[in-house]
């Protein structure tokens, strides 16, 4: 039974992550284990950024997260505004679909559809079977359009778009699903520094808005120390959580990212080169 501490919100109770063994021989060659144990929670109306050195786990926890693969053992529970508990692992993928919404670094070919094609398909878990937008539907993708500042964009050809300009619109297809889950593994990959900054600001101002919980991945440590509520922190197949400043405090981010050349100052929040 999970006690949540907190409101609405994620949260993992002694999940298991990984790939299942698929070969048939040696029947008994065991599962890869990435992250154990995991028990964590993300608050809604809040930024968690998931951070950790290269191959440390964090897309293949936020794939599982967002069902993209199966969970090796444990469970992922969503709780609503209501107050309502639902178990991801256990939800019709249409019923998780409407819940959670991803974004993934990976580009995606999508033909000659328009920006606001793209962005409409975030309507899909709601269609019937006559697969047609209601006016509620054009609306709320207007308005989502307009906050994110995308409208011109979406009369564009999206495979004709920058990177940057793709990922706005992306953001906007996730939204129109009206989430209370927002994953994102590593949005900042293709943008520059400004635009990483202004991402990290925008999210945090739509999960506060819009009280979504927003999941994100980054490699960007610095700026998640700065911008972000929550670390979760994924250091040698465990997964540690705590506020920046806990996380600082405790030295868990220097000795995390520190290497024989970089080194963590905990008082500039900054890495530098030791020397
Ligand atoms: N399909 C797969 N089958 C088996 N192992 C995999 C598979 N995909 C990834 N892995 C392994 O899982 C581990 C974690 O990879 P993952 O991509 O989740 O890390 P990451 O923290 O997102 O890394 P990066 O920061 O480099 O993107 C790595 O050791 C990787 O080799």
């Amino acid at each position: 039974m999970i006690n949540f501490t907190a409101g609405a919100g994620l949260r993992l109770d002694d999940l298991r992550v990984g790939y299942r063994h698929t070969r048939r021989w040696p029947a008994s060659e065991p599962d890869r284990v990435i992250v154990d144990g995991i028990t964590a929670e993300a608050p809604a109306g809040r930024v968690t950024a998931v951070l950790g050195p290269n191959g440390a786990g964090k897309s293949t926890l936020l794939r599982t997260v967002a069902g993209l693969q199966p969970a090796l053992g444990g469970a992922i529970m969503l709780r609503g505004a209501a107050g309502v508990d639902h178990d991801l692992l256990r939800l019709s993928p249409r019923d998780r679909a409407r819940r959670t919404a991803v974004v993934l670094t990976e580009r995606v070919d999508v033909g000659l559809l328009t920006g606001r094609e793209v962005v409409e398909l975030g309507r899909h878990p709601y269609l019937g079977l006559v697969s047609r937008l209601t006016d509620r539907d054009h609306r709320l993708i207007a308005e989502v359009l307009a906050d994110l500042q995308a409208t011109d964009l979406a009369e564009q050809r999206f495979a004709e778009l920058s990177d940057g300009q793709r990922q706005r619109l992306l953001l906007a297809r996730a939204l129109v699903t009206e989430p209370e889950l927002l994953i994102l593994d590593e949005p900042s990959a293709f943008l520059d520094v400004g635009a990483r900054v202004d991402l990290m600001a925008l999210l945090d101002r739509l999960a506060r808005q819009r009280s979504i919980t927003v999941l994100v991945s980054t490699h960007e440590v610095e700026l998640a120390l700065r911008m972000a509520h929550q670390l979760w922190l994924i250091d040698d197949h465990r997964l540690i959580t705590g506020t920046p400043s806990t996380l600082i405090d405790n030295g868990r981010i220097g000795t995390v990212f520190g290497t024989p050349h970089a080194v963590f100052d905990p008082a500039t929040r900054t890495f530098g080169v030791r020397t």
